[in-house]
């Protein structure tokens, strides 16, 4: 292929338009484009109009999909220059229907599709010198994507996304990025029945097979690219902390929906707790959900109630947990490990087993209500009005996404709590006029792309518990003077930093730093790059 040809092929070096004359001269670029030489404004503009005339959210996601595969520069300067408008699209709760339709709108390859056919040529398929700049990888197997169950290999939107975030937030170049699916079947008939799915075609293979497997993608990833972070992204329930805890030490990783989750969750509550001047360890929180993000945000709160004076009882006993078979109480449930930290003593609830949420709520008088259950409306008028009857304002987390699964909308909440609520949701909704606090976006965006950054500036040997809790922390801090609870989508990016020098300053204080330096924010910031063009070489 022509030199020309290659620069306007690979999504990395094309410009469209706005090669220079120069460039054009040097390149033979000339008759190969138009002759107008653009900006990278001009190119945005035509682009936002573009977007703009297109009927649905989910055309704009495959328009900017191919965007992305075609000029990836433009993607991301049109991204992170109306982060407000394109969150929604490119992210949650766009996303979810892009997962789904996954093989439908697929043209190019983008990332590395890792099947379990192919489980002998990993080395092979991670070395191709593409792939030499690579310092964090987001890796779903595409079991439970957002509340939407088993995507299978359409699961790759949820990597493809997260990484727009790691540039559009965390300031990495694209290059330095790399989604990764383990394609290891699926167990979604429908997937299995399409034609046009462009997975493995079997079911998902599990046990010992499935962890040599993940094993053996691990140890090829710590071997080509040392030092780098890998991202563990919507890996159902009972992979998800078994995974990160047999890989933790083995390179710097961390699992987005149990420790992400658990720190935007609890920075969230740490805002409203700087609010009200009212410790964590004075609520009676009621979790719904107890999977991979319940047990991660429960396990964060207990580990900050102890900072706040609590023992490991007393902490635990302000939290109520609710699975799918109920209120989990010591011995009655069947539920995992993780969940089972939450069991409410024996003898102390008998009376609700298999009571209904608004029962429990009654009994509970839970200050605090947090859903992470992927169930649509499990948050029902009886049980949020059986809240806002013993709390003043009660505080309503509906976290589940993609919006079509959240456990309540908050315009409903808000009406069922003449606006008292203080509502955060997973997913962005409408505003809400009636609401006396503004709706706020509790989202692990706030996190994983400062945790990412922070933890690969200070050259971390391991990302910590105690660096979740300082990332929950500075963004607690960030939200200082915020309506909502949080700083808008709009200042993600400055969060990232926030978070990131947190991050990096508790990796010092833990001992797992390898670069130093008395300036984190200062050294972090110049680390962070902005989409432009660079000169073609
Ligand atoms: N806002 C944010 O930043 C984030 C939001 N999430 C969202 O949280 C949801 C859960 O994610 P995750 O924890 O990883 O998923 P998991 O599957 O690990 O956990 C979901 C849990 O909810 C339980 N559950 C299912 N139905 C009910 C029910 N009717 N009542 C009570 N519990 C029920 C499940 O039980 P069982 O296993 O038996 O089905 C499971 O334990 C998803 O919708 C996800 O999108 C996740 C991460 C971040
Ligand atoms: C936000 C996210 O990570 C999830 O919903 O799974
Ligand atoms: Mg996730």
């Amino acid at each position: 292929m022509s030199r020309a040809r290659e620069l306007l092929s690979d999504p990395l070096t094309n410009k469209g338009t706005a090669f220079t004359e120069e460039e054009r001269d040097r390149f033979r670029l000339h008759g190969l484009l138009p002759p107008h030489v653009g900006t990278l404004e001009s190119q945005m503009e035509r682009r936002w109009r573009a977007l703009g005339a297109l009927p649905d959210n989910f055309q704009r996601y495959s328009f900017l999909r191919d965007l992305q595969d075609s000029n990836e520069i433009l993607f991301h300067a049109l991204v992170a220059n109306n982060i407000e408008a394109l969150l929604p699209i490119v992210y949650t709760p766009t996303v979810g229907e892009g997962c789904q339709r996954f093989s439908e709108i697929w043209r190019r390859p983008r990332g590395l599709f890792l099947s379990y056919p192919n489980r002998h040529r990993i080395k092979e398929m991670l070395a191709d010198p593409a792939y030499d700049r690579v310092r964090a990888i987001v890796v779903s197997d595409g079991e439970r994507i957002l509340g939407l169950g088993d995507q299978g290999a359409g699961g790759m939107g949820i990597p493809i996304g997260k990484l727009a975030l790691y540039t559009a937030c965390g300031g990495f170049h694209p290059g330095e990025l790399l989604p990764i699916l383990l394609d290891v079947g699926t167990d979604n008939a429908r997937l299995r029945n399409d034609p046009l799915y462009i997975g493995w075609r079997h079911e998902r293979v599990r046990g010992p097979d499935y962890d040599a497997f993940v094993d053996a993608f691990v140890a090829a990833v710590a071997e080509r690219w040392p030092g780098a972070l890998l991202q563990w992204e919507d890996f159902a329930g009972a992979n998800a902390a078994r995974l990160l805890d047999r890989h933790r030490d083995q390179l710097l990783s961390f699992n987005d929906d149990i420790q992400g989750t658990a720190a935007v969750a609890v920075g969230t509550l740490l805002s409203a707790m700087r609010r009200t001047g009212r410790p964590l360890s004075a609520q009676r929180i009621l979790l719904f959900g107890a999977g991979a993000a319940g047990t991660g945000i429960g396990s964060l709160l207990i580990a900050a109630m102890r900072a706040e004076g609590l023992d490991e009882a007393a902490a635990r006993a302000t939290i109520w947990a609710i699975d799918r078979d109920g209120l989990i109480r010591e011995g009655a449930n069947q539920v995992s490990e993780a969940a089972r930290r939450f069991a409410r003593p024996a003898g102390e609830a008998d009376d609700l087993a298999g009571a209904d949420l608004a029962t429990i709520v009654a009994r509970v008088a839970p200050t605090v209500m947090i859903g992470v259950s992927g169930q649509s409306g499990a948050f029902t008028e009886d049980a949020v009005r059986a809240m806002a009857a013993a709390v003043d304002r009660p505080i309503i987390f509906p976290l589940s996404n993609p919006a079509s699964h959240a456990e309540a909308r908050p315009d409903m909440l808000s009406a069922w709590t003449e606006g008292r609520a203080i509502i955060g949701t997973g997913s962005p909704f409408p505003p809400v006029k009636a609401a006396l606090t503004p709706v706020t976006q509790v989202n692990n965006v706030y996190i994983f792309p400062g945790v990412a950054l922070g933890a690969l500036a200070a050259g971390a040997r391991g990302v910590s518990d105690a660096m979740f809790m300082a990332s929950a922390r500075a963004l607690a801090e960030a939200a200082d003077g915020a309506s909502a609870l949080l700083p808008p989508v709009t200042a993600l990016r400055d969060v990232a930093l926030t978070v990131a020098t947190a991050v990096a300053e508790q990796a010092v204080a833990d001992g797992l730093a390898t670069v130093a330096t008395d300036d984190w924010r200062t050294r972090i910031a110049a680390m962070m790059w902005t989409p432009e063009y660079a000169a073609a070489e």
